[in-house]
C-alpha cells in the first residue's frame, strides 16, 4: 500500500509516531464498528485530505491482517469502501467542490452529499443509515476541538454518534509532512497562500505568505507547506465573533466612574459558578451571593446566576446564551489544570475560539509553581485566542482574564475572592475597564401583618416607585414577612418606605439591617 510504505521508506520519526498513532486509532474504530456503520467527514480541506489517506492506509492494514488470520490472498486492486459524506455548501470554494468530487471518485469513494446544515444534515444521514461512528480531520488547533479526545461521543443535542478524530494531536506542520511525503494531490488552494479553508465569505490567503510585490498590483503568496509557525494557521479566517448585542449598554466604559442613575439604564452582570461539587449538594456555594453583593455595590443589577457541571459543552452554552443577554458575565470554578477545569475551554468555545498557549500567562505561571512547571507545554498557560486580555495587578500573583465582556475569576473562597474584587474595582478606577455606577441602596421592613393584608397596597406601590426594587420574602412560613427597597436614590427609598407605612396602623412595620 503506497502510503504506509511512503512512511516507512521516510526517515521523518515524528512523522512515523504520528502516522502510527492514526492508525491505531483507526483500526480500533474499524475493530469496534463494522465498515457499513462507520463515515468519513470529507471537506477537500488538507486536514481531511490527510485522514482520507490514513483511512485508505489503515483500512488496508485492517484487511490485511484479517486475511492473514483467515488465510485469504488480499485483492490487489483494493478500495476503501467507507461512506464519505461531504455537507456541500453554496458558499464553499469552487476550486474545495471540484478537488472533493475529483478525489472521491479518483479513490472510489462513495460520496453522500448533504445540502443540509450539519446538524439536520447529520439526523438525517443517521435516520435513514446505520451509522454509529464517523471520521474526522479535527485537529487539537481547532476551535471545535476544544474538549475533544480522539474517541468523543456527539455534544448532546446532536444525533448521537462516536466522533472519531485520529489526527487530534497533529500539527500543521505534521499535516504538510505527511501530504508531501506521500505526494498526495490536495487542494489548489493550499499552493496560493491559504492555509486553512472555511468559507468565501471568512476565508483569505495567510497575509504572513504575502510576497512583497510592489511593481504588479496582484498580490501573490507563497505555498501552504512554508508557513514557518503553525499556530497562524488560521490568520487568512476573518474572526466570526460579534460585536455587543444591540440594546445594550457597552460592557467596557470610554471612562471610568461613568454615573447612570436611572433604572432602565441599569447594567445587568450574570454570574457562573462551575462546579459538580455544588451541584451534588457537598460544598455550599459563598463565592455567588458575594459576587451579587459587590455588584450591587457597584450599582450593576444580577440579572441571573447559573451553577453548571464541570462540562465544557455545559459552559460554552451557559457563556453563550449569557454574554449575549447581559452586559458583563462573571464565571469562576473549574479554573486550573485539572481534568474537571474545564472553564476556560467553555469560554473559548463560546466564542468559537481555540485555547491557545499565551506566552505572558505562562510566565506569571512559571513564577507562581517554578520548578513544578513542565516546559512551554504548561495546560494553564492556555487561554482563549485571540480575545483575552490579562489584567495585572501588583498585588495579584496571576492576572485576572478577561474575554470580551466575560471575565473569569480563579478565587476559590471568600478571601481571595475580596483580594480579586478590589483589585479590579483598582483598575477600574485607572483603566475604566467597567463601568461603575451609582451604589445600590437598601431598605428593609418587617411586619405581623398577614400577606393578604400587603399584598394590594404592595402591589399599588410598585406602579407609585417604578425605578425600585421592591421585594418580599419571608424567613419562615409563620414568621414576619420582610419587604425590601433597593434602589439607587435614598430619597425615594426613603418617601416609598413612608408610603407604605401611611397604609396601615402605626408601628406596622420596622426597620431592620
Ligand atoms: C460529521 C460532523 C460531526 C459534528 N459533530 C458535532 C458535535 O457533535 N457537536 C458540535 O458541537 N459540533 C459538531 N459538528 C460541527 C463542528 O464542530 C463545526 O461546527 C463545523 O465543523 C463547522 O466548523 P466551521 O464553523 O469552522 O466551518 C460536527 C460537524 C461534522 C461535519
Ligand atoms: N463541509 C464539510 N463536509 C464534510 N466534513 C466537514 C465539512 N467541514 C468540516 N468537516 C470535517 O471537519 C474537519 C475539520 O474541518 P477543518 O476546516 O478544521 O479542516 P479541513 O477543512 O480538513 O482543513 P483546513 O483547516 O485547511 O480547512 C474536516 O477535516 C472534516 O472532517
Ligand atoms: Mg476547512
Amino acid at each position: 500500500m503506497e502510503i504506509d510504505r511512503a512512511i516507512r521508506e521516510s526517515d521523518d520519526r515524528r512523522l512515523k509516531t504520528k502516522y502510527n498513532n492514526a492508525i491505531y486509532v483507526i483500526q480500533r474504530a474499524l475493530a469496534l464498528y463494522p465498515i457499513e456503520e462507520v463515515a468519513f467527514s470529507f471537506n477537500g480541506g488538507k486536514d481531511s485530505t490527510v485522514l482520507l489517506h490514513l483511512l485508505r492506509a489503515g483500512y488496508f492494514l485492517h484487511k490485511e491482517e484479517q486475511s492473514r488470520s483467515n488465510g485469504d490472498l488480499m485483492d490487489r486492486e483494493f478500495t476503501c469502501p467507507i461512506r464519505t459524506i461531504y455537507f456541500e455548501s453554496s458558499s464553499a470554494f469552487p476550486e474545495i467542490n471540484s478537488f472533493t468530487y475529483e478525489t472521491a471518485s479518483t479513490y472510489g469513494l462513495q460520496l453522500d452529499i448533504i445540502r443540509l446544515d450539519f446538524k439536520a444534515g447529520l439526523e438525517a444521514l443517521l435516520n435513514s443509515k446505520p451509522i454509529r461512528a464517523i471520521f474526522l480531520g479535527v485537529r487539537i488547533g481547532d476551535p471545535t476541538a476544544v474538549g475533544q479526545e480522539q474517541f468523543s461521543p456527539s455534544s448532546p443535542g446532536w444525533p448521537p454518534f462516536m466522533r472519531v478524530n485520529p489526527i487530534l494531536d497533529w500539527s500543521y506542520r505534521d499535516v504538510w509532512a505527511f501530504l508531501l511525503t506521500c505526494k498526495v494531490q490536495y487542494c489548489s488552494l493550499y499552493d496560493q497562500g491559504y492555509t486553512s479553508i472555511g468559507s468565501i465569505y471568512d476565508t483569505v490567503p495567510n497575509a504572513l505568505l504575502c510576497i512583497g510585490n510592489s511593481s504588479s498590483s496582484k498580490e501573490e503568496f507563497r505555498p501552504a507547506f512554508l508557513l514557518s509557525d503553525g499556530r497562524l494557521e488560521r490568520a487568512g479566517r476573518v474572526k466570526k465573533f460579534s460585536p455587543p448585542v444591540c440594546g445594550h449598554f457597552p460592557a467596557v466604559s470610554n471612562g471610568p466612574n461613568s454615573v447612570d442613575s436611572h433604572h432602565s439604564g441599569t447594567l445587568t452582570a450574570s454570574v457562573i459558578a462551575v462546579g459538580d461539587e455544588i451541584l451534588f449538594g457537598n460544598v455550599e456555594d459563598q463565592l455567588g451571593p458575594l459576587i451579587c453583593r459587590k455588584l450591587h455595590s457597584i450599582g450593576w443589577t444580577v440579572s441571573q446566576t447559573a451553577v453548571i457541571q464541570n462540562d465544557i459543552d455545559s459552559v460554552a452554552d451557559e457563556v453563550e446564551r449569557l454574554r449575549s443577554t447581559t452586559d458583563m458575565v462573571y464565571i469562576y470554578g473549574g479554573v486550573g489544570p485539572l481534568h474537571s477545569d474545564v472553564s476556560l475551554a467553555g469560554v473559548a468555545k463560546a466564542f468559537g475560539v481555540r485555547l491557545a498557549p499565551d506566552e505572558e500567562f505562562e510566565e506569571h505561571i512559571r513564577h507562581l509553581i517554578g520548578d513544578h512547571c513542565t516546559g512551554h507545554r504548561n495546560e494553564m498557560a492556555q487561554l482563549p485566542e485571540g480575545i483575552t486580555e490579562l489584567l495585572h495587578h501588583e498585588k495579584l500573583p496571576v492576572p485576572l482574564i478577561k474575554c470580551q465582556n466575560v471575565i473569569i475569576l480563579s478565587a476559590t473562597n471568600v478571601t481571595e475572592l475580596d483580594k480579586q474584587w478590589d483589585c479590579l474595582i483598582e483598575l477600574t478606577k485607572s483603566t475604566g475597564l467597567l463601568i461603575l455606577t451609582e451604589p445600590f441602596v437598601s431598605k428593609r421592613l418587617t411586619t405581623n401583618l398577614s400577606d393578604v393584608e400587603t399584598a394590594q397596597p404592595l402591589s399599588k406601590l410598585c406602579l407609585e416607585f417604578p425605578d425600585l426594587y421592591i421585594g418580599c420574602y419571608r424567613k419562615s412560613r409563620l414568621g414576619p414577612l420582610i419587604i425590601s427597597f433597593e434602589g439607587k436614590d435614598q430619597a425615594r427609598i426613603e418617601s416609598a418606605a413612608e408610603s407604605l407605612c401611611k397604609k396601615f396602623h402605626p408601628g406596622a412595620f420596622s426597620e431592620i439591617n
